[in-house]
């Protein structure tokens, strides 16, 4: 796996309910208005192969060893058939969570060994000269995990992980709010406890102090 620095790869974080969908295909818009290429997708998925282990972990019960070698199996087959090569191509690449997620969910979330999970991270964003492909941007809704329940009650039916308990989300949450401070650069926390509108300013605001888009 070659990595190159022509594209933008940013990713979208934060627990369910948090918001993030709302957000990505007005941020798409966007970019396009710009003459940008974008390319949008979503871990654990992206490839037909991804998308089948997402289908697993998702909805088979399995130990967090398990789940976490799917999550970065699918995220391996992701990085190599999709995101090096729009990225290479020069394109945005919006991705619906990424690494931070499995930190946050396998690791806080479920209890996993940290060290273990960064050795994966090791083995499956490593390019051939070495250099870790990690995100340019990382957007993170952070949003109360009782708010974020209120809201997911009226969106749609739970899956594996939606239907933890509210102790499971705070714990997710801590997960995300470690990774930022562990990757300080490429984190732009969101206050997500705000009316639609009031948070896309936000997120759009993280794009133009970075001089990707213009004020709106
Ligand atoms: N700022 C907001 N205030 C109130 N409800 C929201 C807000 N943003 C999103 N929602 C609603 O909350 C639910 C979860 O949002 P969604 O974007 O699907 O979250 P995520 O993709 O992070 O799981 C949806 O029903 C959505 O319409
Ligand atoms: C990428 C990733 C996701 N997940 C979980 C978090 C989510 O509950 C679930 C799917 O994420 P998501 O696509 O945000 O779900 P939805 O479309 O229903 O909002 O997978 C992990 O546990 N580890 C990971 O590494």
């Amino acid at each position: 796996m070659t990595l190159t620095s022509a594209g933008l790869f940013i990713t979208f974080e934060g627990i369910d309910g948090a918001g993030k969908s709302t957000h990505i295909e007005a941020l798409a818009r966007a970019f396009e208005a710009r003459g940008r290429r974008v390319v949008l997708t979503r871990e654990p998925g992206g490839t037909p192969l991804a998308e089948k282990l997402r289908a697993l972990v998702l909805n088979d019960p399995m130990d967090p060893l398990c789940e976490s070698l799917l999550v970065f199996a699918a995220r391996r087959d992701h990085l190599v058939q999709v995101i090096e090569p729009a990225l290479a191509e020069g394109a945005v690449v919006l991705c619906d969570r990424f690494t931070d997620a499995t930190f946050a969910y396998q690791g806080h979330g479920r209890g996993f060994d940290l060290a273990v999970l960064g050795q994966l991270e090791r083995w499956v964003q490593q390019g051939e000269g070495g250099g870790l492909r990690q995100p340019d941007l990382t957007v993170w809704f952070d949003l109360p995990a009782a708010v974020a329940a209120e809201r997911l009650v009226a969106a749609r039916v739970p899956d594996r992980f939606e239907s933890q308990p509210q102790a499971f989300f705070e714990r997710v949450a801590q997960g995300y709010a470690a990774r930022a401070v562990q990757h300080p650069g490429r984190f732009a926390r969101i206050d997500a406890d705000q009316p639609r509108e009031a948070v896309a300013l936000a997120v759009h605001q993280a794009f133009v102090q970075r001089g990707w888009l213009s004020p709106p």
